[in-house]
């Protein structure tokens, strides 16, 4: 019998870019169906990750990037980026925006508009521009851009559907704007690394937003920019952290202390009991010793000593995630880690090792 040949179907290689923190594994996993590490923080995805799905009959192939504000890069994770944009040569790139802050995030649009004509602007987290009566134009945008624009919401997966329809119109788009004379297109490398281009590309990047984005409430970031300049400051940002740091320490190991010890002795007390019940169903005594002294005894240490820590910091930690400190974090600290050629959003992983290192030694 003839073999039937495998339909084949078409694939297309996406990669997701954009600034740190934007929603880009939101939605890369929305998608795909994968599991990308998401947070309220920056610097989360550190390296390329991959995914596919089939759509309407054709293969996408998505590229979860690690966050960057721009393609002369100033850290090994958009040194990724970069590199993946210039070198892999996707059929498109879906640069994914903040909705509340275009005009930062279109700088690094403007700057693969230079590389590439194939993009999808994607603008995310339109519930949050909604809350803040943000309004954008997305005609105008689209215009302004010469690329397709897209509104979304990647939490709620509102919108995301639309991606397709948008990655075949960039996929068919054969000019996109850009400020860099014809000579230096295609060489992110070369426009990014003059400063004369830099300067343009957040120009441009402003007078694009003036063009497309109204402020209902001009005022709708003041009680952030409140808030930035008490954790923030030289005054009080470090001493603010660090009693939040401490008093976090000192919950979760202080704290962890009574849970453990409650849950020591309930597993303790189940222990010789375990055995009885084995030996009486008729299991071999080694077996019994083997099961109950090694498995049951070493499995009961860990998840006593382990398990209350981590149910109370992890749960700490969210609620500091949640209400948006832990960025502010990673800015006071930035300096420091710097000068130990680190950067500050490593702090964040540090903590969080840490807290896991700790009960190891109490
Ligand atoms: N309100 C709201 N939050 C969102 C939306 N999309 C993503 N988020 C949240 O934004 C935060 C950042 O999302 P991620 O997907 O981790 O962002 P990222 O761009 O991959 O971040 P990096 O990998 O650090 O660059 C998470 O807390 C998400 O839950 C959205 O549409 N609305
Ligand atoms: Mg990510």
């Amino acid at each position: 019998m003839k073999k039937e040949k495998k339909k084949e179907v078409p694939l297309r290689n996406i990669a997701l870019i954009g600034n740190p923190n934007v929603g880009k594994s939101t939605v890369f996993n929305a998608l795909t169906g994968m599991h990308q590490h998401t947070g309220n923080w920056c610097g989360k995805t550190v390296e390329c990750a991959a995914g596919n799905r089939i759509y309407r009959g054709r293969e996408y192939r998505f590229v979860d990037l690690p966050g960057c504000y721009s393609l002369s890069c100033r850290s090994s994770e958009e040194e990724i980026s970069r590199d993946y944009i210039l070198q892999s040569h996707p059929d498109v790139v879906v640069a994914v925006c903040d909705a509340t802050c275009l005009e930062r995030n279109l700088n690094l649009v403007l700057q693969i508009c230079a590389v590439t004509p194939h993009v999808l602007l994607c603008v995310n987290l339109m519930d949050e521009a909604r809350k803040k009566h943000i309004r954008i134009d997305f005609l105008r945008l689209q215009k302004e851009l010469k690329i397709p624009v897209i509104g979304i919401t990647a939490r709620s997966r509102k919108g995301l559907e639309r991606i397709f329809g948008g990655i075949e119109d960039a996929l068919s788009n054969t000019e996109a704007v850009s400020p860099v004379p014809d000579i230096y297109r295609g060489n992110a490398e070369m426009c990014c690394a003059s400063a004369e281009y830099c300067g343009t590309y957040v120009q441009q990047a402003a007078a694009i937003c003036r063009a497309c984005v109204t402020l209902e409430n001009p005022d709708y970031a003041r009680r952030d920019r409140k808030l930035d300049r008490i954790f923030t400051s030289r005054c009080t940002g470090f001493p603010i952290m660090l009693l939040f740091l401490l008093c976090i320490f000192w919950i979760t190991i202080v704290g962890a202390n009574v849970p453990s010890d409650l849950l020591n002795q309930g597993l303790f007390w189940l222990e010789p009991r375990f055995y009885h019940g084995l030996l009486m169903l008729g299991v071999p005594e080694i077996l019994c010793q083997v099961l109950i002294y090694g498995v049951y005894r070493v499995a009961a240490w860990v998840v006593s000593v382990m398990l209350p820590p981590m149910a109370i910091f992890f749960p700490l930690f969210t609620l500091l995630e949640d209400y948006g400190y832990l960025p502010r974090v990673a800015f006071n600290l930035d300096h420091c880690f710097q000068k130990c050629c680190a950067c500050g959003k490593q702090a964040l992983t540090m903590w969080m090792v840490d807290i896991r290192i700790c009960p190891c030694q109490t």
